[in-house]
């Protein structure tokens, strides 16, 4: 199934300030050949966009791998939809993989270690990615961290029957699907307490998937440490970032005015202590996490708001083919054009269609991060640049989505749709979280 090359890279999706821009009719009109013929699209004038560039544009693929999408209730799933979540991350995912040495628990030091004395497999790391072999039908799925993330909650969540891949990085994770060794990667966008998650945006703009979805994660937190430990022999807290982050308010209300540390995942900080023995220090983490390293649960629930919520996207190499028949989200991410009040423009185009925007982010441009400008025009001022990440509640498949874009691509130098997917519409439900 997977004994595919990789796509060509320059299947991306994007408008850019150069080239002929499709004219509203056009655009129509593009959109309801590539939407439903499968055979090649001839372009009236024979200029402008390819077939491909077109389906990209619009995150409308006849892809080659539509077949493994699962047009459900809960579309993508990959899964065959049962709600089964195995236990993931399991000898055979790494052992098949051939990337992962897995070590006994005899030298467990320096790999992951589990309270029963299972081996947990090491994260992918940048020097584990080369081209995967053929794998079974089972959907493999990266996510940053170690067994017990909330990150490998999510994808389960996302994907209930999955092989779930950690990975030690962001950038490991979006490889890992580039290079067909994980055919789907669920990584944080953005989180209640914390905010967005930066890294993660700037790398949706520097790589080439499409988001297929999303998931929302109730993030449930709990502060562990060693059997025996108690609060008083604490002098570390180390966790992920955004996690201290969350328990900020808790730490210090239970008197645990201790010095913070970063580290890569919330799981990662639970292995640490266990596989180092250390009794001064606890975890943030989840209570699966507890379990597979060995570790007791001091305190329970301690974020600092019990609604926190995490929401994930779900990356694959190819969009999903949008529908009109359930409420779709899409994700775009724009740079501003020339002229005045393009900001407003861009926001009107979709404020006129009734079409809701349901977060805007913005990121330094890359490229071009300061632009040099005065009155005088001898370049002395010094104005930001951005990239603006835009979320608006429509789907690609509707006119007025269509139109919008059109619109907004007049206005922008540069316009790419990074996914047209269905929405998590899962009841909420804070307890459920870890
Ligand atoms: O460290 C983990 O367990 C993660 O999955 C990462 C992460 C994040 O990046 O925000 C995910 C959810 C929580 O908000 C805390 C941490």
């Amino acid at each position: 199934m997977h004994a595919i090359a990789p796509p060509s890279s320059n299947n991306f999706n994007c408008f850019t300030g150069t080239g002929a821009r499709p004219t509203l009719a056009r655009v129509r009109r593009r959109f309801i050949q590539s939407v439903y013929r499968s055979d090649s699209v001839n372009f009236p004038n024979g200029v402008g966009l390819s077939r491909a560039d077109w389906q990209s544009t619009c995150a409308i693929l006849a892809s080659k791998v539509v077949s493994q999408e699962q047009p459900t209730d809960k579309p993508d799933t990959g899964s065959g939809g049962t709600n089964h979540f195995p236990a993931v991350n399991g000898h055979k995912t790494a052992i098949d993989l051939d990337l992962v040495p897995i070590e006994t628990a005899d030298n467990s030091m320096s790999s992951s270690i589990s309270s029963n004395n299972k081996p947990q497999p090491k994260p992918l790391t940048i020097t584990d990615l080369s081209p995967a072999p053929m794998h079974g039908s089972q959907l493999r799925v990266a996510y940053q961290g170690v067994p017990g993330a909330y990150s490998e909650a999510a994808a389960g969540k996302a994907y209930p029957n999955c092989e779930a891949i950690p990975c030690d990085q962001f950038e490991v994770a979006f490889q890992a699907v580039e290079l067909w060794i994980a055919d789907r990667a669920v990584l944080p966008i953005e989180n209640s307490l914390g905010g967005s998650i930066h890294r993660n945006y700037d790398l949706l703009l520097r790589h080439r998937l499409h988001i297929v979805g999303e998931v929302q994660l109730p993030v449930h937190h709990c502060l562990l440490a060693l059997p025996g430990v108690r609060k008083e022999y604490l002098n570390r807290v180390i966790s992920h970032p955004q996690a201290l982050a969350q328990c900020e308010l808790t730490l210090t209300k239970l008197g645990l005015n201790v010095a913070r540390e970063a580290v890569d995942d919330t799981a990662g900080a639970a292995e640490f202590i266990a596989a180092n023995n250390l009794r001064d220090t606890a975890a943030i983490a989840s209570a699966r996490a507890a379990g597979l390293y060995g570790l007791n649960i001091l305190e329970d629930g301690i974020q600092d708001d019990s609604s926190n919520v995490t929401r994930f996207v779900m990356l694959a190499r190819e969009p999903i083919i949008p529908r009109t028949d359930r409420p779709f989200k899409t994700s775009i991410v724009f740079a501003h054009g020339k002229g005045t009040s393009v900001l407003f423009k861009v926001l009107s185009a979709f404020a006129f269609r009734n079409i809701s925007l349901t977060k805007i982010e913005s990121r330094p441009h890359r490229n071009r991060p300061i632009r040099l400008v005065d009155d005088a025009n001898v370049g002395t001022a010094k104005h930001f640049e951005y990239m603006f990440y835009v979320d608006f509640e429509a789907s690609m498949a509707e006119v007025r989505a269509q139109n919008a874009l059109a619109e907004v691509q007049e206005f922008t130098s540069f316009l790419r749709v990074l996914g047209s997917y269905p929405m998590d519409m899962t009841p909420w439900c804070p307890s459920g979280g870890d």
